[in-house]
């Protein structure tokens, strides 16, 4: 896991976890940041209410769990469908435990650049290998749109400036959705698109959520990005698909996504499929790295 190539964070303990909802999350402070600001440099006070912010949520999600049984970290052979949900006596000196065992559920983390297709090669795999399709941007919109949302106005911000939002809230929404998914549909097997992007969420979400299987990258040129991206642009409605947030959201993607795809690449979890070809011709070479991992 990436523990053995990160250093471990403050460890949490930790107890399975019960449908929440960030709607649970204690007010967020003011908006601190100013929209004058540079792309790329929010204010200290903006970065303190954000840390607060953070904690809060994960405080939340943790204090949400206390008392409830934890799940085993041990692996069998069982089928995913024939999995109940596990409980486990523990100690307190015992490490950090994930909410779900890779028993439970399997994660492929599905990366590439801003553009590179991910979307579109997730619309087909979720029908032919049963996986629940869970896009991190898709979700982080849907809470900047929520009525009520205490975190719809940061979101914005960091998706117009192609900024990485605060891991606690994503991966509370990344988990609150699976957990959705396994509760009312019995679905097991998620692809999660777009996240990681940064090191610490993959720590985080793999010691706090489940380890992933594996992380389908998407290798595809810039140029070849910024063509979809700016095509995409003319109808998308998105807030980023414009020159300016592209921009920025490559110099992320190069400075502070790709190093986490590279930290997988060390654990030989990474399959890359070159994504320059028509979508029918990449999904192709998908489907032979799927094919082998995974039942239809
Ligand atoms: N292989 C392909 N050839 C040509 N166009 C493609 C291909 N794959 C995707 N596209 C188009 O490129 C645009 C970006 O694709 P998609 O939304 O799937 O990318 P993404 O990686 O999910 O993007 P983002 O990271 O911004 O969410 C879309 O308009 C899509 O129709
Ligand atoms: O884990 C994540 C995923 C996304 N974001 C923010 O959302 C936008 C759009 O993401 P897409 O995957 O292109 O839909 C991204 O630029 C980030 O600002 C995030 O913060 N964390």
């Amino acid at each position: 896991m990436f523990r053995t190539i990160f250093q471990r964070t403050t460890p949490v303990i930790r107890s399975q976890a019960s449908r929440w909802s960030l709607k649970q999350i204690a007010p967020s402070p003011r908006r601190h940041y100013t929209s004058g600001k540079p792309a790329g440099s929010p204010s200290i006070p903006a970065m303190l209410a954000v840390a607060s912010m953070g904690f809060a949520a994960y405080y939340t999600l943790v204090k949400s769990r206390e008392g409830q049984p934890l799940p085993r970290r041990q692996q069998s052979n069982q089928p995913e469908s024939s999995k109940a949900p596990q409980t486990q006596v523990s100690t307190e000196n015992e490490l950090p435990v994930p909410a779900f065992t890779t028993d439970q559920v399997t994660v492929v983390f599905v990366l590439g650049g801003p553009g590179a297709g991910k979307g579109t090669q997730c619309d087909r795999l979720k029908k032919d290998y049963d996986f629940v399709h869970l896009s991190a941007g898709d979700l982080l919109r849907e809470e900047q749109n929520r009525e009520g949302s205490k975190y719809g106005e940061l979101i914005k911000h960091y998706i117009k400036e192609g900024l990485i939002v605060p891991m606690e809230v994503t991966i509370a929404l990344l988990e609150q959705a699976m957990r959705e998914s396994m509760e009312k549909d019995n679905k097991h097997r998620f692809l999660i698109d777009g996240f990681p992007r940064k090191m610490d969420q993959a720590l985080k979400f793999e010691e706090a959520v489940v380890p992933s299987k594996m992380v389908l990258y998407f290798e595809c040129p810039e140029q070849v990005m910024l063509e979809r991206l700016l095509k995409r642009g003319e109808s998308s409605g998105r807030s980023d698909d414009n020159i300016d947030s592209i921009k920025k959201r490559f110099r992320v993607f190069k400075e502070t996504s790709f190093p986490v795809i590279e930290a997988f690449e060390k654990e030989n979890k990474v399959k890359t499929v070159s994504c320059v070809k028509p979508v029918d011709e990449v999904y192709q070479e998908v489907r032979v790295v799927f094919d082998k991992m995974f039942e239809k």
